[in-house]
């Protein structure tokens, strides 16, 4: 069932380690099929040199098993609620990448200082608040998505495609598991671009309000001009 998507998803994960962002197995991705109303992800704790497209699991929107040998990831929780909140998603990837982890840990959002960012995050990354200590007892990874989703209240998703989690690390989100992935990628460099300039400046500014705009929008939106796509 859902081959293809299984394919997606695993290759997604092996983008993790190709591009720096897990050690060990700190990290996982999913991919959503809104038209059957199942997800795909990672299962939990298995090395990722040992991973194959068949060992991904499939899981239903009420949160229930439908295919896979191992346990799914055990932020598959989280995903699930952030599936259901967010509707225009199609992936999303969790890690403990070093520079975006290191923000979460700090508890502060990533400022847009330059044009990196605004190319991919409209505004500031956000960071969820830490959660009470009933949340973390009481279905601790659920209700890591419900801080991410209530700290989404009144943004859109699409336009800050990721959060940092208070002393946890980020979850970045794209419309399939590929990009999602992309946008991990991102997160950390621009996390970690924006403690470099802290470091390098004792007054910092974020970038103006017009160079976040032209360069959001360049790419983004109905007026998006950036690139050749269709070509
Ligand atoms: O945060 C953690 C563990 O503390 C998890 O996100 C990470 O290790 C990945 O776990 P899974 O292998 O996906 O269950």
């Amino acid at each position: 069932m859902l081959e293809e998507l299984k394919e997606q998803v695993y290759e997604a994960n092996m983008e993790l380690p190709a591009k720096g962002l897990v050690t060990y197995t700190w990290g996982n991705v999913s991919g959503i099929d809104r038209r059957k109303g199942m997800f795909v992800i990672k299962p939990s704790g298995i090395a990722y040199e040992e991973l194959r497209p068949s060992d991904m699991v499939v899981m239903d929107l009420d949160g229930n098993k439908v295919e896979g040998d191992y346990h799914p990831s055990s932020d598959t929780p989280t995903h699930l609620e952030l599936y259901k909140a967010f509707g225009q998603i199609g992936g999303i990837v969790h890690t403990h990448s070093a520079w975006a982890t290191s923000w979460a840990q700090a508890g502060r959002p990533v400022p847009c200082y330059g044009t990196t960012h605004a190319d991919y995050f409209y505004g500031q990354i956000p960071c969820a608040r830490g959660l009470s200590a009933e949340e973390i007892r009481e279905e601790y990874e659920k209700n890591t998505g419900l801080v991410i989703i209530e700290t989404f209240q009144g943004k859109n998703p699409s336009y800050v495609p990721g959060v940092l989690c208070t002393n946890h690390g980020p979850f970045s989100w794209g419309k399939d598991a590929m990009e999602a992935v992309h946008n991990a990628v991102v997160l950390e460099e621009v996390a970690k671009m924006a403690a470099r300039t802290e470091q390098l400046r004792t007054e910092v500014h974020e970038a103006p309000r017009m160079i976040q705009d032209k360069h959001f929008f360049r790419k983004h939106g109905p007026n998006a001009y950036y690139g050749n796509a269709g070509k």
